[in-house]
């Protein structure tokens, strides 16, 4: 029903850190706004008050008038100023003119909420602690005349209304608060994301693969055996140097897909870099890591990736106690290095 006056501001998406700011701004505006025109026409109808009614109605002048100028400018600090400046005022003026009496303080506690959300930490403190200090002085005021405390029904009505804001008021932070937290974790996981994946091929990329070898080796044993391969396309110079680097790039996207597909559910494929991948192969002897090598290079030698006949060559090494993530890769490309020496398309163990 009140869609109209909420506006959403383009530059102010829910994942801004302005976003609540201006939704706050615009619920504080329909509050202030309703209360200043339904005490306009209480005071001309019922009352026939007519000064008072020229007060109500000039807030809500200002109201509106803040209102527009916010729709139109979407300048959020200028409207927390002011947004701030009108409710503190108007609860200021309500504890001074009823003295303080009728629970008319407990109104006081609504500027924090108000002044932290809107104007930050430093000026809400200064404007919390401005208000404060005109409630002591009213208390002091109290103190000096010595008037018995009344409570009559205002008394209840103020405290009811200042409890039911309160409750909304930090059921508001809660919202804005959960969802900025949510915003947050999900902006962390793609970040993630992004530093452990290679933006080419999408597998992981080499620190994800050296950190989850790291995380691996304190688990392995002699039931729990670990091997990695370390495959590199064969002449693949020669698909850059024909055809390009865009299509260099597009042979290496399917390969990554390829090994992907051709490896176990439990092994993990990484792009080491250029046209080397790693695969790391949990519960594999070395055995294990060797039949899974020939039959990666087979099935890949017998495939066309991309319209191009491919070939790859692998160095296997198993972990053995005293390894380091370094000695156990050292040991894999030496292996490599032996099947590229031994005319490629092989698999050497090393
Ligand atoms: N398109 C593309 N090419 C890459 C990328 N990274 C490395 N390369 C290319 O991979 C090629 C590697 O060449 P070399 O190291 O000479 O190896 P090779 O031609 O595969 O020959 P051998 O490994 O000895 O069989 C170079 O042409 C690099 O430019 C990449 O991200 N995209």
């Amino acid at each position: 029903m009140l869609r109209f006056w909420f506006k959403e501001f383009p530059q102010y998406p829910c994942d801004h850190t302005d976003y609540w700011r201006t939704r706050l701004i615009s619920y504080a505006l329909l509050v202030t706004t309703s209360y200043f025109l339904i005490l306009t026409i209480i005071n001309i109808v019922t009352f026939s008050d007519f000064s008072l009614a020229l007060l109500d109605g000039t807030g809500l002048l200002f109201s509106l008038g803040i209102f527009a100028w916010f729709r139109a400018t979407g300048n959020v600090t200028v409207t927390s100023w002011a947004v701030t400046i009108m409710v503190t005022a108007l609860i200021l003026l309500f504890i001074v003119t009823s003295q303080g009496y009728s629970h008319s303080l407990y109104w006081a506690t609504l500027v924090p909420p108000f002044a932290f959300f809107l104007l930050g930490r430093t000026s809400g403190t200064g404007v919390s602690t401005f208000t404060f200090f005109i409630c002591a002085l009213v208390v002091y005021e109290q103190m000096e005349t010595q008037q018995p405390a009344f409570f009559a029904f205002g008394s209840l009505l103020n405290v009811i209304e200042v409890s039911i804001a309160h409750i909304l008021l930090f059921r508001f932070y809660e919202q804005a608060r959960s969802s900025a937290y949510d915003t947050l974790a999900i902006r962390n996981a793609e970040i993630l994301q992004l530093a452990e994946t290679d933006k080419l091929t999408g597998l992981y990329n080499r620190e994800k693969l050296e950190n989850t070898l790291i995380a691996c080796l304190p688990g392995v044993d002699e039931q729990h055996p670990l091997s990695v391969m370390l495959l590199d396309v064969d002449y693949f110079k020669k698909v850059n140097d024909q055809y390009g680097h865009f299509e260099g790039d597009k042979v290496l996207q399917a390969l990554a897909k390829k090994l992907k597909d051709l490896m176990r559910e439990q092994d993990i494929v990484a792009r080491w870099g250029g046209e080397e991948f790693v695969v790391l192969c949990t519960n594999a002897s070395l055995e294990t890591a060797m039949q899974l090598a020939q039959r990666i290079r087979e099935d890949i030698a017998k495939q066309v990736i991309c319209g191009h006949g491919l070939t790859v060559s692998v160095g296997v090494a198993q972990y053995v106690p005293g390894d380091s993530v370094e000695s156990l890769l050292d040991r894999a490309d030496v292996g490599l290095y032996q099947a590229k020496n031994n005319g490629r398309n092989s698999v050497i163990a090393a």
